[in-house]
């Protein structure tokens, strides 16, 4: 039966209540290294958009794998960023090895031979990692189900897709409004998973339960807002004491803080909302220092 389910809301008032302070004396390794994968030659954009969406939610370190074209366009806008010409990686697993958080997808491409070793490195360290899949990486995911079964022992799962990619990965089976279904999907892949529409939905799977985000504007429907999203969810993964609390306190962070700039312009641009990120969240944990 379609929307059987009643999902929370995810609210103001939710997240303020449990958004984290910073302790006087943490340092850079507190907040959990975040290694991005993406961007092909045609599209840096998406993952120096990821990038920059990683850096200002506050990850401690953020390290950026990606066609050896986009390094200097990753340095020049954000410094604070290391960055690796995939040519140039001889051992993924070594890279991936003091990792905590790895988003794997914005702007990566079809191309599935370097997504399966890169998939197949990973393999032995999943049990510590939290892996994000966004966009060509969840259409590659869709190809190769059975073979990445594994995913579902990762430390946390978490999928973003739209509704076009939504379609691949259920293999047009599941609508996305049968929000009974939907969950089922999530829970046999333990799979926290946040399917972005207006407003978007989030299926935790391991705990069953469904949110429905609050926020989020028309002014959002621009490309790069999802890969922003990404930059974000994988941003907050390493603050929060849970990873289901960061993805729900993160897709009302990337909505809010669109919702702001939307009050007095047209169209949200996706660097603009990365920029007021800082200020946005300092408003969120509302204490005053
Ligand atoms: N600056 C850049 O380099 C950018 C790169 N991008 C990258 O472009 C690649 C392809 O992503 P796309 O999403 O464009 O293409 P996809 O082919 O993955 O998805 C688009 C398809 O899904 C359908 N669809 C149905 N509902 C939709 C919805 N609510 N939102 C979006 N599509 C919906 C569309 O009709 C279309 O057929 C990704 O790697 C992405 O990261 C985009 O994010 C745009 C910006
Ligand atoms: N009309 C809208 N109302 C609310 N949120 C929207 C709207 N249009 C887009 N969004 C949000 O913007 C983001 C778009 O993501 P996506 O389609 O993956 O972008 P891209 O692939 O171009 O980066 C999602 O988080 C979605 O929820």
């Amino acid at each position: 039966m379609e929307g059987h389910l009643v999902s929370r809301k995810i609210t103001l008032q939710e997240v303020q209540a449990h958004w984290p302070s910073r302790e006087k004396d943490v340092y850079k390794g507190n907040f959990g290294h975040v290694l991005l994968i993406g961007g092909n030659e045609r599209m840096g954009g998406a993952i120096q958009l990821a990038a920059n969406a990683c850096i200002l939610s506050g990850a401690g370190l953020t390290t950026v794998a990606t066609a050896g074209s986009n390094l200097p366009a990753i340095h020049s806008v954000r410094p604070e960023a290391m960055v690796v010409a995939w040519e140039a990686i001889e051992d993924w697993r070594e890279l991936m090895a003091n990792k905590d958080t790895l988003a794997i997808g914005p702007g990566l491409g079809g191309e599935p031979s370097s997504f399966i070793a890169i998939m197949k490195a990973l393999q032995p360290l999943i049990q510590e990692k939290v892996v994000l899949l966004d966009a060509d990486a969840l259409t590659l995911y869709s190809q190769f189900e059975d073979e990445l079964a594994f995913l579902s022992e990762a430390k946390g799962l978490i999928f973003t897709p739209h509704v076009g990619e939504w379609r691949r990965l259920c293999q047009e089976k599941i609508a996305p409004t049968d929000k009974e279904k939907v969950l089922d999907y999530a829970q046999n892949k333990h799979l926290t998973l946040v399917l972005k529409g207006a407003p978007s939905q989030v299926f935790l799977g391991r705990q069953g339960l469904i949110y429905e985000n609050t926020r989020g504007n028309p002014g959002m429907a621009i490309g790069g807002m999802g890969d922003t999203l990404t930059g974000i969810l994988a941003g907050l993964v390493g603050q929060f004491q849970s990873v289901d609390s960061a993805i729900l306190s993160g897709v009302f962070l990337h909505s809010y803080a669109a919702d702001l700039i939307y009050q007095k312009d047209y169209v949200v641009i996706p660097s603009r909302l990365a920029a007021s990120l800082p200020e946005v969240m300092k408003n969120l944990e509302g204490k005053n220092v």
